[in-house]
């Protein structure tokens, strides 16, 4: 075995359902469950054949040491994916149940669980000599004769103490046991540090100074194994003149070393391993390692271009709200020809919400009034997102991946679903009048539905409405709602980090990170934790109307890419010239993941008839004319427009008329002429 591992085993039945993300008490009844059918059938992991197999099974295949501790007697696959056991999930790709916490750290040191109350780990529970709950078991790498682990002997059972020792049994291990994946956590002395600044590897080189107890510079060292161009030492802090020289004034530290040579001290908000990881793992260019994504196989495959776009994380962009009423109406829902029953009730709440609590510009909010009254008066759906309010170009600005098939439309669907809480919070009059105005749930209740009925990753809509089933019902208020989809939306995140879906360049963490929002973090007893009081004034200021930003949308009907505009700027522009629209790459590349499936493409006669509308020579009267059109979801209809269609129909109307006062005339006049032949 070439990895170390330790066994926790709890009694069974006290509880651990409002464990913090990152704490695991000691006292509960605690495991995965062992043999779960579901775990198997999810990539025939670790669980399923207890601890010796496991010791081996994992020895043998990745050369790493193995926490083994449990959580809860009842966890079962689907549970791990539930909130009730935040920070655990089953991670397929790599076949076990991995801790957001330690996550980081399982190549070099993973952690496991097993129940010995359940009768059928009874044997193995025996055979490893488990006797109290909890126990803990460490099993050191490159194991190869059956032994019944080490155990843990540390004061408590607080996560900080476990996390410790962990660090504490991988140093114990030899040059020659020492797991290949883990770095090394010894101290470096100052003349290594100094032999760093001169060399050149083309990486960062960060160096956590730190006091002799300090477990800070270790666990950075760990969170950071799966990141790539970065390496990271740490450093003690008794040559108080060394540190001097370096313009270190406090202790823990962290000195980087930039690719190009330049240094200096990491400036964080509070001095915490979470800020000190966080800060370096979102540092240009420093990725995680994909080792579950597979690379394209050739260039010719991999020719697609995609236009980066810069934004800034702190903002939310117009562009990709925009860009998700697009995909949502013209793909997600265009699939449906026709609507009837609950699903179009579902669609007319959506349709509701939205067109009341969306922050956009007062055209995009007027055509959204027009599909509420649309879909009120029962007219066919199909016709009228087909008809009008169809275009086929979408445009991710903080939603863009690093790749065509990543981020896009799903993330742009979460960030519609929060600024949609947060202005039911923040503006709760304006659904006065929807029959929505009394109930804290609703909206959380009517994007539940939507996702339900209509999302395109049906596997997404099972796990949304297993949390919403698990907790919606505790929210109260309005504030609480905010704060639902905020935790939960992190829970996918954790049971989603490292998976094939993640963009390495936008690794899945903990949101918002320390950078976006110092005060949201703090550490109690060693623990990350939380301040919601301080992550829910956040939410309501970056998912405000305030924090929004035109920028890049306006270029949805300009052709100067990536001009930034003002909001005044943005209103009543002109129409997307046609050629841009065929030229423009983006709606092309820029397809939401493989995963919801392939994108419906507009009617052919639909999309004709657009073309021939926008190609139209009407010179610059038609440019006036477009100033005045709704440009929302890329068609605009001008008054002009609108004045003909009155026109023409009050025209038909008219001949109709006096095609049948002519006819009934005729017929008169016949009749009378077969009644009196003579006449
Ligand atoms: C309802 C729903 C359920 C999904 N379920 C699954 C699933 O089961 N399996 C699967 O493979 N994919 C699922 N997805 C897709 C997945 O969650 C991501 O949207 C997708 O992988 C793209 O990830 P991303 O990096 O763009 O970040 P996303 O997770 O999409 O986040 C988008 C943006 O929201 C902000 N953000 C991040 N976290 C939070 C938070 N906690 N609170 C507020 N804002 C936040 C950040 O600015 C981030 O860039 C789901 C999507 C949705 C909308």
């Amino acid at each position: 075995m070439n990895r170390c591992t330790l066994v926790m085993v709890s009694k069974k039945g006290e509880g651990q359902d409002h464990l913090s993300p990152c704490q695991v008490t000691g006292s509960g009844a605690q495991s995965a469950r062992s043999e779960s059918g579901k775990a198997q059938g999810r990539g025939g992991g670790l669980l399923p054949v207890g601890v010796g197999a496991v010791m081996y099974t994992w020895s043998a295949q990745t050369g790493g040491s193995l926490l083994y501790i449990s959580i809860k007697p009842t966890l079962g696959a689907e549970e791990a994916t539930g909130p009730a056991h935040p920070g655990w999930a089953w991670d397929g790709a790599r076949g076990a149940w991995s801790h957001s916490c330690f996550s980081d750290w399982a190549a070099a040191i993973r952690v496991a669980a097993l129940d010995c109350a359940e009768e059928k780990n009874q044997e193995v529970c025996r055979t490893y000599d488990v006797h109290f709950y909890p126990t803990f078991r460490y099993f050191k790498a490159f194991t190869k004769a059956f032994t019944t682990g080490e155990n843990f002997k540390g004061p408590d059972r607080e996560l900080r103490t476990v996390r410790q020792t962990m660090i504490d049994f991988l140093q114990n291990h030899t040059e020659g046991t020492w797991p290949p994946a883990c770095p090394p956590l010894d101290p470096l002395q100052p003349s290594d540090v100094l032999s760093l600044f001169d060399s050149r590897g083309g990486h960062y080189v960060a160096v956590v100074f730190e006091s002799s107890g300090s477990y800070v510079g270790r666990e950075v060292i760990l969170d950071l194994i799966p990141y790539e161009n970065v390496v990271v030492s740490r450093a003690l802090d008794g040559d108080t003149a060394f540190l001097e020289t370096l313009g270190i004034s406090s202790v823990p530290s962290c000195y980087l070393i930039h690719p190009n040579g330049s240094r200096g001290l990491v400036n964080v908000a509070k001095p915490l391993r979470s800020f000190f990881s966080s800060y370096l793992k979102s540092l240009p260019d420093v990725r995680k390692k994909s080792l579950f994504l597979p690379e394209k196989p050739n260039k010719a495959e991999n020719s697609e271009v995609v236009v980066w776009r810069e934004f800034d994380r702190a903002k939310l962009y117009m562009a990709d709200l925009e860009s998700c009423l697009h995909y949502l109406l013209r793909v997600e829902l265009a699939a449906h020809k026709s609507l009837a029953g609950a699903q179009l009730k579902t669609l007319r709440d959506f349709v509701t919400v939205v067109s009341k609590l969306f922050p956009g510009r007062p055209p995009v909010r007027k055509l959204l009034e027009m599909l509420q009254e649309w879909l009120a008066n029962a007219l066919p759906f199909w016709l009228l997102i087909s008809g009008i309010f169809l275009t086929n170009h979408v445009k991710w600005v903080g939603c863009q991946g690093s790749r065509p098939e990543l981020r896009g439309y799903p993330c742009s669907l979460w960030k519609l679903f929060h600024t949609l809480t947060v202005q039911a919070s923040t503006h709760p009059e304006a659904l006065v009048g929807t029959g929505f105005e009394d109930d804290p749930q609703a909206v959380l209740q009517t994007l539940r539905r939507y996702i339900q009925t209509f999302f395109g990753c049906k596997e997404c809509g099972e796990h949304f409405e297993a949390m919403a089933k698990e907790s919606m019902d505790s929210v109260k208020t309005l504030d609480q709602a905010v704060l639902w989809l905020w935790s939960r939306h992190n829970a996918v995140n954790s049971r989603l980090a490292g998976h094939l879906s993640e963009d390495p360049k936008f690794p899945k963490v903990p949101w918002p990170t320390p950078d976006l929002c110092p005060a949201c973090h703090e550490e109690i007893k060693g623990l990350d934790s939380w301040n919601e009081g301080q992550v829910l004034v956040f939410l309501k200021q970056y998912y405000s109307s305030s924090n929004l930003v035109d920028t890049y949308s306006a270029d949805q009907r300009e052709s100067s890419e990536g001009r930034a505009l003002g909001r005044g700027e943005v209103e009543g522009q002109a129409l997307t010239p046609p050629e841009k629209f065929r030229r423009d790459k983006d709606a092309e590349s820029l397809r939401p993941p493989g995963m919801l499936g392939p994108r419906a493409d507009l009617p052919q006669d639909v999309q004709h008839r657009l073309d021939l509308r926008l190609q139209s020579p009407r010179g610059p009267g038609a440019l006036q004319e477009a100033e005045a059109a709704a440009p929302f979801l890329g068609v605009g209809f001008s008054s002009l427009d609108m004045s003909l269609c009155v026109l023409l129909y009050v025209a038909s109307s008219l001949f109709l008329m006096v095609m049948y006062f002519f006819f009934r005339v005729r017929s008169k006049r016949w009749k009378v002429r077969l009644h009196h032949p003579a006449v």
